[in-house]
């Protein structure tokens, strides 16, 4: 049989509403809509093939980005295309590029940190990419301590300026994306210094090249850092160093929105929080966790393909070999990676509602979320990348040789996605973060403040510190409070004893520094029950379809109890489960793979192979 009758054998099989599984994975039917749209428009026109780009030189790859970016905002144009359809656009184009910086940091910071006058002075300009700008942060010496920045930005009140400088090789702006070659401005975040004093660390948006000419305007020393992990992938983009020799720039080019320093040089901290001048990392994090799932799809979508073609062993008589997708093995690494594929999905619509939800509050002065906020976006940006990036390596393996193709899609993926576990902030600074706003909370339990929201589980610590999970056969695990209740005695579990722990150090600060590795797996422990939790709300919403919610249950039970199976050591030192019921969540967990792939034949790859639009240039 060729490969396309083995897939359409399979999708023969599918026993619920395709339709309407669509529509769960795009969140809603005209997001669906919208995207299946797009994503047929891109695959149709010539400028965005994207099959010869792993050979082509950087100086090509390059050229060819520049070509697809402008093409890109030609057809915007011509078509009208609302923002969520040129976001679209952009994510099938698929070739990491200036313009996603532009919109994705550049534009989102001034909107987020800009007072109202300087929003309507760059934004219209910035919107029709008269002006293109990126998001200089990291510096050569430091990108995790954004506090240890070193470039300065000082107030001269005699011509009422602010002079950008470089002091040190250190402070060489270093990595900023769209920076090498392309911006005319940046979004730059440097030490505020007036009449002396040095206030922190602050957004200014600076000029770098002529508008006329391209060409750097005097005082800044601007290049592309070179090249990056992989052929291809992300060396589309011109990751860039930016040094200022004495450079002046207006005072109103301080984006004011969270402090201000005022014509005589006098500093004023709005009652905002200082922390809001990291808002832009917070949207972005929410941003790449709803991005996480669409990568990880592409990848067990090329794995879950080549599974049910390939053929190993196991003939009888001279009939065919084996499905490789019928080994055991191949099943228990496969199909958790297509279960959170679902759960990102799902957390990443719970957390772009989160996000949605504190802009609003902050917008009527309500700071109270913001730490919640900050800790989710940092917590799931770090596991759902981390999980994310072994995933794409993993279904390279289940490729077997094939997978280390380029022609298979998966090594550009791996090179193109695995920065994300360090950009936007390190995944493990990211979940040392999360573990700090953890101990907060524990610190506060005796205070009478009820801790609400993806912590409130922290108020019920009394029982959960006790409670005996009570499963005695396999399928007990399959009831979700049993599933939610192991979870939250894990990860509360965790906490307490981090912050037990914690009080044998005399200061906290030590304890932190000792105590690091517990801490971050304290946080994975809370993240995942995040995930877990926000899953089992998705399915107790209305599902419309036939047997869409049953799939859906399928998976979840697989995502949790492949979990509880990988940390089983967690779960059991915590008390709550024991070894015994470990081993009967593994039986379910066995259970669950031969029901998907025996009883039900094809569902869940069914569900993968509805998501191939996705994977526009492989080939299995
Ligand atoms: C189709 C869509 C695709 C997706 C789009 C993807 C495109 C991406 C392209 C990639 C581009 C990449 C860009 C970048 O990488 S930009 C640079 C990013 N850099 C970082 O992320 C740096 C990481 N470091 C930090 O964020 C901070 O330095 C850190 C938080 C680690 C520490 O900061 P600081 O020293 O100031 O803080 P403390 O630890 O002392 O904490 C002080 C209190 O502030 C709270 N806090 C910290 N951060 C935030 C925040 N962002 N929001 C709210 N609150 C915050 C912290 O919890 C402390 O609170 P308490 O005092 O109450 O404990
Ligand atoms: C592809 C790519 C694109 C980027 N785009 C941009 C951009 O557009 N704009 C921009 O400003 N920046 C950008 N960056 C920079 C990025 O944000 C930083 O690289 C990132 O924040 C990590 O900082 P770092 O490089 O200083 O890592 P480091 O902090 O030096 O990390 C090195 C190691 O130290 C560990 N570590 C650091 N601090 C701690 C701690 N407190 N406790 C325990 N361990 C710690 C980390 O876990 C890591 O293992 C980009 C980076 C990449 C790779």
């Amino acid at each position: 049989m060729e490969a396309l009758d083995y897939h359409a054998e399979e999708r023969r099989k599918a026993e619920f509403d395709v339709e309407e599984m669509k529509i769960v994975w795009a969140g809603s039917r005209q997001a669906y809509e919208i995207s299946d749209r797009v994503a047929r428009l891109v695959a149709s026109d010539p400028v965005f093939r994207k099959d010869n780009r792993t050979m082509l030189s950087r100086k090509d790859l390059f050229k060819d980005t520049l070509r697809k970016a402008a093409h890109a905002w030609k057809r915007i144009i011509e078509l009208r295309l609302s923002e969520e359809e040129a976001s679209k656009l952009r994510f099938f184009v698929d070739q990491p590029v200036f313009t996603d910086l532009h919109w994705g940091m550049f534009i989102p910071a001034i909107k987020g940190q800009g007072n109202e006058e300087q929003q309507q002075k760059w934004l219209p300009m910035a919107y029709k990419m008269q002006i293109i700008g990126c998001y200089a942060q990291t510096e050569l010496g430091h990108g995790s301590n954004v506090q240890g920045l070193e470039t300065t930005a000082t107030f001269d009140p005699e011509t009422d300026e602010f002079v950008i400088h470089s002091p040190t090789l250190t402070s060489s702006k270093w990595w900023p994306g769209g920076l090498g070659k392309v911006s005319t401005h940046a979004l730059i975040y440097a030490r505020l210094i007036t009449d002396g004093q040095d206030h922190g660390v602050h957004g200014f948006i600076v000029q770098l090249r002529s508008l006329d000419d391209h060409l750097p305007l005097p005082g800044i020393t601007v290049g592309d850092i070179g090249m990056k992990f992989g052929s291809g992938a992300y060396n589309s983009m011109d990751n860039g160093v930016l040094r200022f020799d004495h450079v002046r720039i207006l005072r109103d080019q301080m984006l004011m929105g969270v402090s201000q320093v005022t014509r005589e040089g006098k500093f004023m901290q709005s009652d905002v929080p200082r922390q809001l001048v990291y808002g832009t990392m917070v949207y972005v994090r929410q941003k790449i966790v709803a991005d996480a799932s669409c990568a990880l799809s592409r990848a067990v979508c090329i794995a879950t393909r080549y599974s049910v073609v390939r053929r190993q062993f196991g003939s009888h008589n001279g009939g065919p070999e084996t499905q490789v997708i019928d080994y055991k093995t191949q099943q228990s690494r496969l199909f958790p990676l297509l279960a959170s594929a679902y759960a990102f999905r799902f957390v990443g619509e719970w957390l772009k509602w989160l996000y949605t939800d504190v802009t609003q509050r902050l917008q009527a002065s309500d700071f109270s979320t913001l730490p919640e906020v900050h800790a989710c976006t940092a917590g799931l940006k770090s596991v759902t990348t981390s999980a994310t990036a072994d995933a794409i390596e993993e279904c390279r393996k289940l490729c077997g040789g094939h997978g280390y193709l380029s022609s298979s899609g998966l090594p550009e993926l791996f090179a193109v996605y695995v920065p994300a576990c360090t950009y936007e902030g390190d995944n493990v600074v990211l979940l040392l973060q999360v573990a700090r706003f953890l101990m907060k909370t524990v610190s506060q339990l005796g205070s009478g403040k009820k801790p609400v929201g993806t912590i409130a589980y922290m108020g019920r610590s009394e029982h959960l510190l006790q409670c005996r999970c009570e499963v005695e056969r396999a399928e007990d695990w399959l009831k979700p409070n049993v599933i939610l209740e192991a979870f939250e005695a894990r990860a509360a579990r965790m906490s307490v004893t981090c912050a037990k722990n914690l009080n044998n150090f005399a200061n906290q600060e030590e304890g932190f520094a000792q105590l690091a590795t517990d801490l971050a797996e304290a946080a994975v422990a809370h993240v995942q029950l995040i995930i877990v939790s926000k899953f089992i709300e998705k399915l107790q919403q209305d599902i419309p379809g036939k047997g869409v919610k049953r799939q859906l249950e399928i998976l979840f039970n697989v995502y949790a109890l492949s979990l509880l199976h990988k940390h089983l050591g967690d779960f059991v030192a915590s008390g709550c489960i024991t070894p015994k019921q470990g081993a009967l969540a593994n039986e379910q967990l066995r259970l669950l793979y031969s029901q998907v792939h025996f009883d039900n034949p094809s569902l869940l790859l069914y569900m993968v192979l509805l998501l191939e639009r996705l994977l526009q240039s492989t080939s299995f």
